[in-house]
């Protein structure tokens, strides 16, 4: 669970900076108490009455050094010029030793917390993407960073610099008459504290409406993205409706707990204020009656206590807008310490030329592999297979069979619980994740394109390729064809803001992009299924060119795609149920046989 110190940390590695920030704020606010003070003591030399005793000192230092005899021009020369010093002198210096940092800090946190937030984006294991949805991650990270970086500068430069201010006034109005500054300390600790459990409650309701607000833009976000069945089953009527009903909810919580609560504590805020303000004026008025104080200190409490109640509302209003963005920033901290994948441990490391990178034969040994997704419902049970180098091999099933998850499990997305996969002999949990990943490549049935032009889309696995390479590729994939058709070839920019690619177009992409690597190990995982038959026919015949040249696994649902593997692992419920090639498989008249009469006869597997 988050909580404030994680907030606190955000900033921790600029916290000598911001110490002396914050410290310099707080002397400027502290500087603004020198102008009433003085102004008071005017007052009291105007009307005859005696000034503070460590202001006469330094009139009388000031007119020895500059020998000058001590009279009340030397007294109002150098009252005016301390009001000169901490107005018109502080001026110019005020934005930069304080904003000025105030905001660098704020801005160079929130490039950190970037980054971190886009490492824990990449490490974050697969399963934390099933389930949460791009629109949840996304407002989650960019409402927590943008409320981090609006609060920063408002509690450093405005709220802890009032709260010394406070602490200065009180010191000051002590000095004059202890008991009026003590009755002004209890009220200012009264009021504050009344607000603080306010806001606790308040808190509460804000962070029960981010979760609403959560659930209302991940939905909206999914309308975006499934926008084609939406569509399709006519069920916009349905969504509104659904939606508004959640903004609804919103509403409710926004304006009968959170807002009517800040009405509320506005309005006891400001009638406690006036009280108090009501009472020092009395008491004031009391004590310079009966000679306790002077005119001038009179003057000066009325008007520094009135500057410190009216320091109450802006620092309340703070502490109301810190409270309506706590819940966001606490729940940005939980994003972060979401734990990251097995596989996150040296994954951001730049890949060196050369060095420490593998090159494998290809050879693969599934070794009594069990593994489930929950640890009490197994979808893999002893699996045990060998892949010999430049192997074929074809995983076939029925749908839910364990298949996809055999290839998770071969790119360490998910560890076995027992057994282990082995390649070349090494069992890969031992091996650099990044350099193993980098000897397989995998072609998906969705295949992804980047906002991009067709080139850089080929290159992604390897910028540093040449256009004799990248024309092979597209050869061999049967990209070629595609490509000549468009207005700007390779340049072509393709994804959001380019041409759509249909999907089979989409796959030879993804077949161009894998052959590019060069894989030890490439696995095409339903790969042509959006292909039809004549390209399929010749994606078979480029997978024919690839034997002999890497380790290949094949999952497929049409079996024509597969009867040319060296061997087929037939899975059945997670558990491999045939092994061996089309013809030996054929004759065993197991499932193999029966789902191949299936499809001879015009029917699907699935
Ligand atoms: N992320 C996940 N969390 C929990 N269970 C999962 C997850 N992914 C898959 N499963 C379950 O694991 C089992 C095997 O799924 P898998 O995707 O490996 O099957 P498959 O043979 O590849 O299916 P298909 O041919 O339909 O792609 C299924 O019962 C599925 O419900």
């Amino acid at each position: 669970m988050a909580n404030f110190r994680d907030v606190v940390n955000y900033f921790r590695p600029y916290w000598k900076l911001s110490v002396f920030s914050i410290a310099a704020s707080s002397i400027y606010e502290i500087f603004d108490l020198v102008v009433p003070y003085a102004i008071g003591q005017i007052l009291n030399i105007l009307s005859n009455q005696p000034i503070d005793r460590p202001l006469t000192n330094l009139i009388a230092g000031v007119g020895s050094t500059i020998n000058y005899p001590v009279n009340k021009t030397l007294s109002f020369g150098v009252l005016l010029g301390l009001i000169f010093l901490v107005t018109v002198v502080r001026a110019p210096t005020q934005p930069w030793l304080s904003n000025w940092f105030h905001w660098d800090i704020a801005l160079k946190a929130r490039r950190d917390q970037n980054k971190k937030a886009i490492e824990k984006i990449l490490t974050l294991p697969l399963e934390f993407y099933d389930e949460n949805n791009p629109g949840r991650i996304s407002a989650r990270v960019a409402k927590g960073i943008t409320n981090h970086t609006w609060t920063y500068p408002e509690i450093t430069g405005q709220l802890i610099p009032k709260l010394f201010r406070v602490l200065g006034i009180f010191v000051f109005i002590c000095l004059v008459e202890w008991r009026i500054a003590v009755l002004f300390l209890i009220s200012f600790v009264v009021i504050l504290s009344f607000t603080l459990k306010k806001l606790r409650k308040l808190i509460w309701h804000e962070s029960r409406l981010d979760k609403y607000a959560e659930d209302t833009e991940s939905r909206t976000s999914e309308l975006i993205t499934n926008i084609k069945t939406v569509k399709a089953f006519a069920t916009e009527s349905k969504e509104l409706k659904r939606q508004n009903s959640r903004l609804q909810r919103e509403l409710t919580v926004v304006e009968y707990r959170i807002h009517k609560g800040y009405v509320q504590l506005a309005t006891w805020q400001r009638s406690l204020i006036q009280f108090c303000v009501f009472v020092v004026l009395g008491l004031t008025l009391a004590a310079t009656i009966n000679g306790r104080i002077t005119l001038g200190h009179f003057v000066m409490t009325l008007t520094l206590s009135s500057m410190a109640y009216a320091e109450l509302e802006p620092i309340s209003i703070l502490a109301e807008i810190f409270a309506r963005r706590y819940s966001s920033m606490l729940r940005f901290h939980e994003f972060l310490q979401e734990p990251s994948g097995i596989d996150s441990v040296g994954i951001l490391g730049k890949p060196k030329s050369g060095e420490g990178e593998y090159q494998f034969t290809g050879k693969l040994e599934f070794s009594h592999v069990d593994f489930g997704y929950e640890p009490d419902r197994k979808v893999l049970h002893d699996i045990n297979f060998l892949i010999e180098p430049y192997q074929t091999v074809a995983l076939v099933g029925r749908s839910g069979s364990g298949k996809s998850t055999l290839v998770k499990l071969l790119f360490r997305y998910f560890e076995p619980q027992t057994g282990q996969i082995l390649i070349d002999g090494e069992d890969i949990r031992i091996l650099d994740i990044g350099a193993y990943r980098r000897r397989l490549a995998i072609v998906h049935q969705e295949v992804d394109v980047f906002n991009g032009t067709v080139l850089d889309n080929l290159t992604y696995g390897k910028t540093e390729a040449t256009l004799e390479q990248v024309d092979e590729a597209c050869r061999i994939s049967r990209l070629d064809e595609v490509i000549d058709q468009l207005s700007d070839g390779y340049y072509t920019v393709v994804g959001e803001r380019g041409v759509r690619l249909s999907g089979g177009q989409r796959q030879r992409l993804g077949i161009a992009r894998a052959l590019l690597v060069k894989p030890d190990v490439l696995i095409f995982d339903e790969a042509t299924s959006s292909l039809d038959y004549e390209s399929e026919r010749s994606i078979q015949l480029a997978m024919r060119d690839l034997q002999g040249t890497c380790t290949t696994i094949v999952i497929a649902h049409r079996l024509s795609t597969v009867r040319e593997a060296d061997k087929i692992v037939v899975l059945e419920q997670g558990r491999i149920a045939e092994i061996g090639n089309h013809q030996e498989l054929l004759r065993h008249e197991g499932i193999y046989q029966r789902l191949h009469s299936l499809q001879e006869t015009g029917e699907l597997l699935r």
